[in-house]
């Protein structure tokens, strides 16, 4: 097939606003809108004004009337429970009118917020589906973040509700959800009024009486009451949700994406960039806790009329190697997306890919990978064992749809390793010098989108306009600034090489090294440190972190090594995967105070490093080193080349 992505990019560049106006016939709209592009409302503009439409009808209602009550909407895969559930569009819908019954009684109304903290069970899709109804804003906070994280987060987005769940299951380990979210109210200012539980029978919980209801008994006695809830129309720039990704600082970012503009994306892309026809099968292995999860698991498919699976394991461990491989064969996938992190977990338990040949993979079209650079080795295998494309693309939370793809619906381009593709209709994707210069072909560079930024993408952050502006739109003026480093070649492929802020990629998780020096500067016996990104076989990227004790104190070092580890992941949580901590006698630094983070990060990844000019005393890089190498890092890196 040859692609049409060519004229689907010049049909874009011709008029955007005509291209996007007519994608937007996909969606019902309650009422239409006005203009399709508004370069003067909000921030830089706002997609679809005037219009007003609800994310839930358009998932489920429509769905419900047309021709899809009956089919399967979801499936609930969990080998860590032996669960297995299949749920049809009028059975979601059912769920949701009821949750939103339940909502609508603590006094939940349009633009509320509602946190959603919950493990990788169906509920957690409803209750979105639920929020959207109602025109409230959701806030999903991953499981993996501790207290204080999801604390931050109660204080910034105050809202009205929490659904929650008693515990979740982390492979075998029982994770206790309900401690860690009394803990997180206990420290934020903002209380909210009501906690919505989901007692899970692994481990339930106590529930705080005059605050806390038990979701199963509320949404049952909702149902029996045959409580009717209709979609709330909101205006097509209202917010659908808030989602918090990793700051420069401790304080994360209220990513928010609107309701109207996203639907119009999401929709397109389930064919046209992944290639999933409405009542085939799509599975995303990611969590709901993160943006990918939040629109490939819930909100794309069935949006689409596709059926959606959600899956409470990992890719190896529920029980082998082979766990994806089985969801795909028994529920009949056409596609899978996840992280390469993932495939490279698979490919270091079962490297001959033995485990594939047990299963019926004959439905199965395409993997897709996203979420970290996907290296070419990791494409390459999987390809070479799934005998199916495999399309690495790059996105992220504040674009909300693949900026640049292989996209299979409008038909597959060449493959280049190493690139996650061409940019997407939306996208004008370029690479600038610092002086905000067009570099040429070939020539890496800073990685900025001109604005307008295309429908779904951020429009601002939550209740921080200026921060928004600061972060994104200040340094490279006209454009998004992604804070990626990259090239775009001469045949138009785009290749992401590193971060130009403090973020790092762990395991396809968005972590900032500067939150964690935060917390581990907050150690009592640690005088100064810096955390640093360094490659790491299996998730990509590992945080390490390097400390300076305070004169006086003489602990032994390694326990105060473990003690760091330990408070970082209480106060950040497990996802924040701190497990090497070095005391060090001194931090590198230039004679003007700035911290030689890179240059350590090269020396622990034995790259060739150059003794930077500015060093106040050029012996610190042999204690480091040193240091290093006595806990199995940085070897033969110690000598400078340069
Ligand atoms: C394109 C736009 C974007 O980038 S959106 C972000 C896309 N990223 C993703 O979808 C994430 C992809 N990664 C994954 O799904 C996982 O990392 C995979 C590959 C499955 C590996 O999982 P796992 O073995 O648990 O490693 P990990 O590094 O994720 O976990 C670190 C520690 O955190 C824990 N954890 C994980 N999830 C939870 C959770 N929901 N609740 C509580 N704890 C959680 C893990 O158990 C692990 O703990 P520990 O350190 O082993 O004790």
């Amino acid at each position: 097939m040859t692609s049409q992505y060519h004229e689907t990019m010049a049909a874009w560049r011709k008029n955007p606003e005509a291209f996007f106006g007519d994608v937007a016939k996909e969606i019902d709209w309650f009422t239409p809108w006005e203009t399709v592009f508004d370069p003067q409302a909000g921030v830089y503009g706002h997609w679809f004004t005037g219009a007003t439409c609800n994310m839930c009808y358009n998932a489920l209602d429509r769905h419900v009337a047309g021709d899809r009550a009956d089919q399967t909407a979801l499936i609930y895969d969990s080998p860590v429970t032996s669960t297995k559930k299949h749920y049809t569009y009028r059975e979601i819908l059912d769920e949701v009118v009821a949750l939103a019954a339940v909502l609508r009684a603590q006094g939940v109304e349009k633009g509320d917020r509602v946190i959603i903290y919950m493990p990788m069970v169906p509920e957690a899709g409803f209750a979105m589906l639920a929020c959207a109804r109602l025109g409230a804003i959701h806030s999903v906070v991953f499981g993996g973040f501790a207290a204080k994280e999801l604390a931050a987060r109660i204080d910034d987005a105050q809202p009205k509700v929490i659904v929650s769940a008693s515990c979740g299951i982390e492979t075998t380990r029982i994770i206790d959800y309900k401690p860690l979210l009394d803990q997180a109210i206990a420290f934020s200012s903002a209380k909210p009024p009501a906690c919505i539980i989901l007692q899970r029978p692994q481990k339930p919980c106590s529930l705080v009486e005059g605050r806390d209801i038990d979701y199963t008994k509320a949404v049952g006695e909702a149902r029996a009451a045959g409580t009717q809830v209709d979609c709330v129309p909101v205006h097509a720039p209202d917010p659908l949700y808030i989602l918090y990704t990793s700051g420069t600082t401790g304080k994360p970012k209220g990513v928010v994406h609107d309701t109207g503009g996203l639907m119009v994306m999401l929709k397109w892309t389930m064919w046209h960039e992944f290639g999933v026809k409405p009542g085939e099968v799509f599975f995303c292995s990611s969590d709901v806790g993160w943006i990918v999860g939040h629109h490939y698991i819930v909100y794309g498919p069935l949006l689409h009329g596709a059926t959606s699976i959600l899956y409470e394991g990992k890719p190896v461990g529920t029980p082998d190697a082979g766990a994806y491989w089985r969801v795909i064969a028994e529920h009949g996938a056409v596609g899978l997306f996840t992280a390469p992190t993932a495939f490279r977990a698979i490919k270091k338990e079962d490297p001959e890919g033995l485990l594939i040949k047990n299963f019926d993979l004959s439905k199965f079209r395409n993997l897709f990978l996203a979420g970290e650079r996907g290296d070419p080795e990791t494409i390459k295998w999987a390809e070479n064992k799934l005998g199916v494309p495999v399309i690495d693309h790059w996105w992220q939370t504040e674009s909300g749809s693949p900026i640049s793809h292989n996209p299979v619906g409008l038909g597959m381009l060449p493959v280049k390793y190493g690139s996650p593709g061409v940019p997407m209709p939306g996208y004008d994707v370029q690479v600038v010098d610092d002086n905000c210069d067009p570099v040429e072909a070939g020539t890496l560079g800073n990685v900025v989108i001109r604005l307008p930024l295309p429908p779904g993408a951020l429009p601002t952050l939550w209740q921080a306009d200026e921060r928004f502006c600061e972060a994104y739109l200040e340094e490279f003026p006209g454009y998004y600034k992604t804070a990626d480093a990259g090239i775009i070649d001469d045949d138009g492929y785009i290749f992401i090489m590193s971060r130009t802020d403090d973020i790092i990629n762990v395991a396809g998780h968005r972590l900032s090294t500067g939150a964690m020096e935060e917390v581990v500067a907050a150690h009592p016996n640690v005088a100064e440190c810096a955390v640093i990104g360094i490659a790491d076989p299996l998730k990509g990227q590992v945080p390490l972190g390097l400390v300076v004790l305070n004169s006086g104190v003489d602990r032994d070092a390694a326990e105060v090594e473990r003690e760091v580890v330990q408070l970082v992941r209480e106060r950040i949580g497990a996802v924040a995967a701190l497990k090497q901590v070095i005391v060090i006698k001194r931090l590198p630094k230039t004679r003007s105070g700035k911290i030689l983070r890179a240059t350590m990060q090269k020396l622990a990844d034995h790259q060739e490093w150059t003794m930077p000019a500015t060093i106040d005393d050029p012996l610190i890089m042999d204690e480091i080193g040193e240091a290093m190498s006595r806990h199995g890092l940085g070897e033969g890196a110690q000598t400078a080349k340069g």
